[in-house]
């Protein structure tokens, strides 16, 4: 296993999480709840996010919490894919969130500025004020935090749950909100709690060649930045992320032994869906390892799953990638390592 110091190694985020996330729901909810404010008086009626890697995952989840308990359309784009192909409702009443950490992924940089000349209400969420996403918003959400995946979803959940409580109030979302104050008591317990079980874990996932990663309904977007960006960016492990819903469609045909999957389960609607192609999977083959927010999630709100199963993943992947000798601070390529 690479020895190294955990607390240089910027891809882990377990230290200052906690603090992070007090301070988001402290300072930024109502900020975002003004700017929400704002959207409501000139009759937004539709919400478009973009991002790209894992604060796109995010704010899929967001997008798809909007679409679940309400009736006002929300879609999440990859950069390219809003900027090549945007949607034909671009005006006024559309706002555009725009996530970037570094503020400089140049596709949803683009997208930002698209929209605003396009007239929507748009916003900046970035790291920094600084960072040079933040100019060209007509708002800036500066969350200051290093867990990009909590406070990407804790900043994308409160743009869905002020401007709902405006527009279109719906108690489940309220419920969501209150579970939202006992979140950093449980994601201390869980960085405190899952270092040994993920390093555990981690070692036994480093002897497989590559990991499946399957997840059902408001998991999935994280099943893919576990499944694919985390996997293939930081740990160099080969794999591919699975809709347990669509898993009978063409997965189960690979489950034999010597085949691994990664499972995330929910606790929403859509667990039996992830349940029955584990059982299924079970019966094939022994190299599978579960992640259960029933579990780890002392009762929290089943949407609130995807912050608490983060913990437990990022101590997995951590050790997995330590346990492959591979630093996940590491690139070959990302970031201007290659031509691109
Ligand atoms: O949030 P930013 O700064 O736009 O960076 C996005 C990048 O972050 C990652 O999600 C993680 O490095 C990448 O997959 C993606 O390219």
């Amino acid at each position: 296993m690479l020895q190294i110091d955990k607390n240089t190694v910027e891809f882990l985020v377990t230290e200052n999480m906690v603090h992070e996330v007090e301070t988001i729901l402290r300072r930024d909810f109502p900020r975002i709840g003004e700017m929400a404010g704002e959207m409501a008086d000139r009759g937004v009626d539709r919400v478009y996010f973009v991002a790209c890697g894992s604060p796109l995952c995010a704010a899929q989840t967001a997008a798809r919490l909007m679409e679940r308990f309400s009736s006002v359309p929300a879609t999440a784009y990859s950069g390219w894919d809003f900027c090549d192909n945007p949607p034909h409702r671009l005006d006024r009443k559309c706002a555009l969130i725009a996530i970037s950490h570094y503020g400089k992924t140049e596709e949803v940089c683009l997208a930002l500025e698209k929209a605003k000349a396009a007239g929507a209400y748009t916003v900046a969420v970035t790291g920094r004020e600084e960072n040079p996403i933040a100019a060209l918003g007509d708002r800036v959400v500066a969350y200051g935090a290093e867990c990009i995946w909590e406070a990407h979803l804790l900043v994308a959940y409160a743009f869905v749950l002020e401007f709902l409580r405006r527009v279109a109030p719906h108690p489940e979302l309220e419920r969501i909100a209150a579970d939202l104050t006992k979140l950093p008591g449980v994601l201390a317990r869980l960085v405190a709690g899952w270092e040994e079980k993920g390093r555990a874990l981690g070692e036994r996932a480093s002897r497989w060649p590559f990991l499946y990663t399957v997840a059902a309904g408001p998991l999935k977007p994280l099943a893919y930045k576990e499944g694919i960006v985390t996997l293939l960016e930081f740990t160099w492990t080969h794999g591919s992320c699975l809709d347990a819903a669509e898993f009978r469609h063409g997965p189960l045909e690979v489950a034999e032994p010597g085949v691994p999957f990664l499972f995330l389960l929910g606790t929403d609607e859509s667990r039996h869906t992830a349940q029955r192609a584990l059982d299924f999977v079970r019966r094939h083959t022994d190299d599978v390892i579960v992640f259960d927010h029933r579990e780890i999630g002392e009762g929290l709100h089943p949407w609130l799953a995807p912050m608490t199963l983060f913990v437990p993943l990022e101590w997995f992947c951590y050790y997995l990638s330590l346990h492959k000798d591979h630093n996940p601070d590491h690139r070959r390529y990302y970031g201007g390592l290659a031509e691109y």
